[in-house]
């Protein structure tokens, strides 16, 4: 892949920067932000890291939105996080305004690019930019299960003492409270997490990556999480760039599966070079699909409100 731009030159969007060019997983990462300066500044700084990571990729800022041109990918970091005691939906009727905007930037200056949204509420503007666009949904989606899953990986690791490199693990659902975690489909190193760990603390984990952004942005106090959120970013990049075909929960458009259509939200994917190339349709049981059906009304709840956005 030639150059991927990161619209939202924050703290997710700086740290996936920093990430994509330490590990050149393109030839150019471009940020593109408002704060008159700020892209530059950063892209300078990530580029003063090359000697020490030897890398060559070039790092480039704006306020320039033509900085988008040529664009493989656009990664949309912008708008505003929550804060502690608000909901990632409390941010909608802000960040439905910038993601509008940005939207404009990508079909002016980068309509063959794919679409990876960041920005929360995830799903509900993930679908905004799909509406936006009228893009296929192979090209549009968002990054919310690849997180909520590695940290419900590294909760199993404390609570196992296991290496969080050998546990897999599968969150669904919508980005919000009502996250579907799959314990079912969660194993270390193929044994299920059943073998180790009695039901109490399964049910714990899982409470506890629903929780798992609210716990970081209390403890961080100004900001949300983002050094993980970057990482995951990164994943799915490589998988894309890398066209490794693997299987992530990713936010993607449904068109009937899981019993949902007119929605996007977390389900797995088949994630390579052209985006989004299947949903895989598990066979859930009866509470997780209610899990997954109560999840999809709360993410069909924000995509309600979208209607009085002007
Ligand atoms: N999907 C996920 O798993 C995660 C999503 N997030 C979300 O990502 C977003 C960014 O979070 P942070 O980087 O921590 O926030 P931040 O406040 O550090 O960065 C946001 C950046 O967006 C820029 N921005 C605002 N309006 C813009 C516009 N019209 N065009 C271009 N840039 C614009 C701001 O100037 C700022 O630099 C938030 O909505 C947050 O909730 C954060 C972590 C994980
Ligand atoms: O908690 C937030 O608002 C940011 C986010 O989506 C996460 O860290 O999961």
């Amino acid at each position: 892949m030639k150059k991927i731009t990161i619209v939202g030159a924050g703290r997710v969007g700086e740290t996936t920067a920093q990430i994509l060019a330490e590990e050149e997983l393109c030839r150019e990462v471009a940020l593109f932000d408002v704060r008159e300066d700020v892209p530059e500044g950063i892209a300078l700084d990530i580029v003063q890291t090359a000697p020490f990571f030897e890398f060559d990729c070039a790092v480039h800022g704006s306020n320039d939105p033509r900085i988008l041109k040529d664009s493989d990918l656009v990664i949309v970091t912008a708008g505003f996080p929550r804060k502690p005691g608000m909901s990632r939906a409390d941010v909608l009727e802000s960040n439905v305004r910038v993601i509008d905007e940005v939207t404009d930037h990508i079909l002016a200056y980068a309509p063959e690019t794919m679409v990876l949204m960041v920005s929360n509420p995830v799903d509900t503007l993930t679908y905004r930019v799909a509406q936006r666009t009228g893009w296929s949904r192979n090209r549009v989606f968002g990054q919310a299960g690849v997180l909520d899953a590695s940290r419900m990986a590294s909760f199993i690791a404390q609570e196992t003492g296991f290496s969080a490199r050998d546990i897999t693990t599968m969150v669904l659902g919508g980005h919000g409270d009502t996250m579907v975690p799959v314990p079912r489909f969660c194993t270390i190193n193929g044994v299920p997490l059943s073998y180790f760990l009695p039901e109490d603390r399964v049910e714990a984990i899982m409470e506890r990556t629903r929780k798992g952004g609210a716990e970081i942005l209390a403890l961080r106090k100004n900001s949300s999480a983002y050094d993980a959120p970057g990482a995951a970013v990164a994943a799915m990049v490589d998988a894309i760039v890398n066209n490794r075909r693997r299987l992530l929960p990713c936010v993607a458009l449904l068109e009937g599966e899981y019993g949902e259509a007119d929605i996007a939200m977390g389900v797995p994917c088949v994630l390579g070079e052209k985006g989004v190339e299947s949903i895989l349709e598990l066979e859930l049981n009866e509470r997780e699909q209610a899990d997954f059906t109560q999840s999809a009304s709360a993410v069909r709840s924000e995509i309600e409100r979208l209607r009085d956005i002007r």
